[in-house]
């Protein structure tokens, strides 16, 4: 049987191409830069074996220029050109790399500095001009050629004039149309943006002429305007360089360089790996919470780089929420690029770099805790807050992962302490960890339900953040010590005292009444076993606990959910006493010591009261 070769309509395929690959046209100038590039690549690797061909690292560079008045833009490459047949083959066909080619023709298996691989991005040029002329002249000739195309109707080629050896790329830009100019890929700013946004590591020298205007020599406010010729990129990426070139200043100054932050950076993390995947990530921790950190404003992420141009702005796979304040960069030679290079075909490689880059910021921060504890905990101050949302997001999947770089006040240190701090100083007969939840450090210490915990002489976890309890209820115990708080019903702490606070029928059938008073208040009231001089507390029965209900109503979706509320009375205070001596013999009097006590219940947690104008009419009433 007769096999057929498909047919492809060039014309509608580059139409296709040139219109839905990328979904930025100013990527064609980082397409025709990496071009170049390759193109120098090449006349090194072809140095390594031509013994007539010297490699001079300064003799080669990028020259971008722009001309107003024609409206073109012309870039110049000093690298291996083109012949006549490699104008026809490379240009002329679709999806037909050169690169590709000559990589695999040299057997450069660590080619990595070579771009190119599809074939496809030369035509992005297309996107901004309707006019293309290329004159290029090959190593291995002494004609060179022009190569020219409107993009729609074929190409041209033709011989041509050109002293040197490389290849001359002339964009004659679109007409400005309504909705769209391309007179900014003439403006000196803009260019010199995309180059140092895209290009800014290609290893040799982007050179551009400049206008600049300096003071006249005579006069300080008159000014001259002359061009200078500048160098654009930066060219070596700081990642490839070796950690013990580098100083701190040169971290700052490329964290600064790079705007990733307007503060400095508390912390950098310089990553070489070389292993199942090959990457180089430069990380930081910065100093400042960023303004918009804790809105849906914010966006997470790294930026991303295939050998050192920059493929996505902020790649937000790379690291994990819990991390999302880590800024910086990853390059690769491994991750296998889609067509535009704006995505990644499969990310396998990318989620190995996420899982190994999740690993190097927790045992750096790890490190930081154990040694810099001032850093840490200006770390912990600004983002702090994220680590615990992290311990309680996706159902505590990343609980293990977390939960040793988390700070909590304590009652017993003056400063934050950690779940390890806190083990290692548990009391013989200590079998849980007890924390207290509420506004403030000051004000927690003076709840009354701490008072039996803190006599016994254990230490108490002061929860001040409206996360904090969520996390410490998603961690359930560390080192197999159970989180308990001193609000709960039962302290797991074996007393006598249990025994001497035994309810006795009388005190049940008092409590029945104050219960029917409260209807709708509280699910129960009972003597308590943690008061020492309070007469009274609001605990809560059940998983809600009264600062997760506080926290839960000031939810936008609030869910109306409650704490199941008790009120305990101190059995040994005078009031309880009175509070007896009412019941049975003056019930309106008892009415009123009921409500004021859980009145008061409710100041000492931080609830508004249902109706102070209730509460004071009742308080004038004991008064007077
Ligand atoms: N400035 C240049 N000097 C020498 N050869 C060039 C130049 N520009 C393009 N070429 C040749 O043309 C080929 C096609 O270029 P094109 O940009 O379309 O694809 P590519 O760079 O190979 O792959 P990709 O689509 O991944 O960028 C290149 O592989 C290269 O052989």
């Amino acid at each position: 049987m007769e096999k057929k070769q498909f047919q492809a309509e060039s014309k509608r395929l580059l139409e296709m191409m040139v219109n839905s690959i990328y979904s930025q046209k100013e990527i064609f100038l980082r397409e025709l830069i990496s071009n170049a590039s390759d193109a120098i690549d090449k006349m090194y690797y072809r140095s390594l074996t031509d013994e007539n061909l010297q490699f001079e690292q300064d003799k080669y560079a990028i020259y971008v220029q722009a001309d107003k008045e024609a409206r073109t833009l012309t870039l110049r490459d000093t690298g291996i050109g083109m012949t006549k047949e490699e104008l026809e083959a490379n240009l002329g066909t679709i999806a037909k790399s050169g690169s590709l080619a000559f990589k695999k023709e040299n057997e450069i298996k660590d080619g990595h500095d070579i771009i190119g691989q599809f074939g496809v991005g030369f035509y992005a040029a297309f996107m901004v001009a309707d006019q293309v002329a290329v004159v290029s002249r090959s190593v291995d000739s002494d004609q060179a050629y022009l190569w020219q195309s409107d993009g729609t109707d074929g190409y041209t080629i033709e011989p041509a004039e050109k002293d040197e050896v490389g290849t001359t790329i002339t964009l004659y830009l679109k007409e400005n149309g309504e909705e769209e100019s391309f007179d900014e890929y003439l403006e000196e700013y803009r260019l010199k943006q995309i180059i140092k946004k895209y290009s800014d590591f290609i290893r040799y020298p982007i050179k551009m002429n400049v206008t600049v205007s300096k003071p006249k020599e005579d006069s300080e406010e008159e000014y001259t305007e002359f061009e200078e010729e500048q160098t654009l990129n930066s060219m070596i990426p700081i990642w490839r360089k070796n950690k013990s070139e580098l100083t701190d200043e040169d971290y700052v100054q490329f964290y600064q360089d790079k705007r990733y932050g307007f503060d400095k950076p508390l912390e950098h993390i310089h990553v070489a790996v070389d292993g199942a995947v090959r990457y180089n990530a430069i990380l930081f921790i910065p100093e400042n919470t960023p303004y918009d950190y804790y809105s849906k404003e914010f966006e997470k992420g790294l930026e991303l780089y295939a050998n050192g141009v920059l493929i996505m702005e902020k790649s937000a796979e790379l690291v994990p929420d819990y991390f999302s304040f880590v800024k910086g960069m990853v390059d690769s030679e491994d991750l296998s690029l889609n067509i535009s290079r704006e995505m990644l075909q499969h990310d396998r490689q990318l989620q190995l770099i996420a899982k190994n880059i999740k690993s190097k910021i927790k045992s750096q921060l790890k490190t930081m805790l154990k040694k810099d504890r001032e850093k840490y905990d200006k770390f912990y101050q600004a983002f702090g807050r994220q680590l615990k949302f992290g311990v309680y997001n996706d159902f505590g999947a990343n609980k293990d992962d977390l939960q040793d770089l988390l700070l909590f006040h304590s009652s017993t240190e003056n400063k934050l302490v950690s779940l390890a701090d806190y083990v290692s100083r548990m009391k013989e007969d200590q079998t849980h960890i007890y924390y207290a939840t509420g506004d403030s450090v000051e004000r927690i210490a003076k709840l009354p339900q701490t008072e039996m915990v803190a006599d016994k002489g254990y230490e108490i976890l002061y929860l001040t953040e409206d996360v904090d309890e969520f996390a410490i209820k998603m961690l359930r115990e560390y080192d197999g010590k159970e989180f308990i708080s001193v609000s709960s019903a039962d302290l797991k702490i074996d007393d006598d005292e249990k025994a001497e606070q035994e309810t006795s029928e009388e005190d049940t059938a008092m409590f029945s009444k104050m219960k029917e008073i409260l209807t709708g208040k509280v699910k129960d009231v009972r003597t308590s076993k943690r008061l020492k001089t309070h007469p009274v507390f609001l605990a809560a029965d059940g998983d809600i606990t009264i600062e997760m209900e506080k926290v839960l109503q000031a939810m936008p979706d609030n869910q109306h959910v409650k704490a199941e509320k008790v009120l305990e009375l101190n059995g040994n205070h005078d009031v309880f006493a009175s509070l007896k001596q009412a019941y049975g013999q003056d019930d309106e009097k008892f009415a009123l010591y009921t409500n004021l006590l859980y009145s008061q219940a409710l100041l000492i947690e931080g609830l508004p009261l249902e109706d102070p104008v209730e509460f004071t009419k009742d308080m004038c009433k004991v008064m007077v």
